[in-house]
């Protein structure tokens, strides 16, 4: 039986967000516990502290678990968090003491200067050989396994500061890109160590619900962006035109519409991609939107049921999870997870956790990953997951070998 945990009992939740009161507890200098923060041009969900936290359980056991926590916690209206990438895994969801619809002060403060200066470090983990050699297996594994379609690779990018990573100043230059949506998930703690959270800037919608009508914007295919605005466009053209980034994102496109259906009384999306774009990204983009046939479905069963899309694992699922399992050689956490947050009417949204890195003190790992399909090379993979680095990069500071001069990012990896 899921049991709810529960801590102090002030009230909280949307029904009780006073705008502007985030500003006084953003400028608290104390960073022992990161917010919970969800912000874009569209909507801003700020939330401090932990009233009371859900049971830890899976994704499928999620929808009893909010239930649960419901019907003992009535006077909570917002749960916001993170689902890790391991469906298996518990996922991290929480009633914030309070919370605001505002971006916190500091937060909002464009002009807020990086945090690098000289004395960084980093390490690619695997270095960049060994993940297009993981690619080639991969490859040799579409050849053995007839049924696998897909599998999203990712690496990881250790970076070491020399003093405690300002995480305010961090999200700050994160959110600069309008583009995207940044985001802040304080992490479970396991006892003696740091405070952890997942920090990034992610473009995904996995699905955002309100009343009956429920969103999916999966990305998948991907392009660099470029400063020099021909070769910015031939880039993105270059990506419209590819058979294999056009068929990497069918795969996602059609599995999203397979999960949705069964809960859906019309569900549509456009025969074919449109680009999106990042400050420094190109990807192929669809909206998917339907209207629910029960709009009491909870969005964190929808959220569940779509996580992890083959955005970010792969066709099939189950396959593609045993590929990356076999093939990958760190433990991506809360990386390719799902974080955002629900209200008491079951609305509410949630973005795929990507573009971002797990900070702990004065160490961040950056995480990206790229789809591989047949017909994929390693090396351009390698370049394309360099690019992906470069968001949460530029907002450090440093370049991909923790440099902090004017060397561009090696588009070859940064093998220290
Ligand atoms: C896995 C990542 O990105 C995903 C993979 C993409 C691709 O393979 O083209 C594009 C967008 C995301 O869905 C990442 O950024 O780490």
């Amino acid at each position: 039986m899921i049991v709810a945990r529960t801590g102090a009992s002030s009230d909280t939740g949307l029904s009780t967000v006073l705008p502007g009161s985030g500003r006084a507890e953003a400028e608290r200098s104390d960073h022992a516990m990161v917010p919970f923060l969800l912000g874009s041009a569209e909507e801003t969900i700020a939330g401090f502290g932990i009233k009371a936290a859900l049971a830890p359980v899976p994704a499928e056991d999620l929808k009893e678990a909010e239930r649960v926590f419901r019907a003992a916690h009535p006077d909570v209206s917002l749960i916001v968090g993170i689902l890790p990438f391991d469906r298996a895994a518990p996922a991290h969801l929480y009633a914030p003491e309070t919370v605001t619809t505002v971006w916190p002060a500091r937060v909002a403060d464009s002009t807020i200067a990086p945090t690098a200066g000289a004395g960084w470090s980093s390490a690619a983990e695997p270095p960049p050989a060994e993940y297009a050699a993981a690619v080639e297996k991969a490859l040799s594994l579409f050849a053995s396994e007839q049924h696998l379609q897909k599998v999203v690779l990712a690496r990881s990018l250790v970076v070491t500061a020399p003093t405690n990573i300002d995480i305010d100043a961090v999200l700050a230059r994160l959110a600069r890109d309008r583009s995207i949506t940044t985001f802040a998930a304080p992490l479970p703690s396991t006892s003696g160590a740091s405070p952890r959270a997942l920090i990034g800037a992610t473009p995904e919608l996995l699905v955002d619900k309100r009343g009956a009508a429920v969103r999916s914007a999966p990305l998948a295919g991907s392009a660099r962006r470029h400063a020099d605005k021909k070769a910015d466009e031939l880039s993105a053209a270059g990506l419209l035109a590819s058979e294999k980034d056009l068929r990497e994102h069918a795969f996602v496109v059609e599995a999203i519409l397979d999960t949705l259906s069964p809960y859906c009384r019309d569900l549509r999306a456009p025969s074919s991609p449109s680009l999106v774009s990042t400050d420094s990204m190109w990807h192929l983009g669809t909206t998917v939107e339907g209207t629910l046939k029960d709009r009491d479905t909870p969005v964190i069963e929808l959220a569940a049921a779509l996580h992890p899309t083959p955005a970010v694992c792969g066709l099939p699922r189950e396959a593609a999870r045993e590929a990356i399992a076999a093939l990958e050689t760190v433990d991506r956490g809360y990386y390719a997870g799902a974080v955002g947050w629900t209200d008491q009417n079951g609305d509410g949204r949630w973005m795929v956790a990507i573009r971002c890195a797990e900070f702990s003190g004065r160490n961040a790992r950056l995480f990206a990953g790229a789809g591989i399909v047949p017909g994929s090379d390693p090396w351009s993979e390698v370049a394309e997951t360099s690019a992906k680095f470069s968001a949460l990069l530029s907002a450090l500071g440093i370049d991909e070998t923790g440099s902090t001069g004017e060397r561009p990012v090696n588009g070859n990896g940064g093998a220290p």
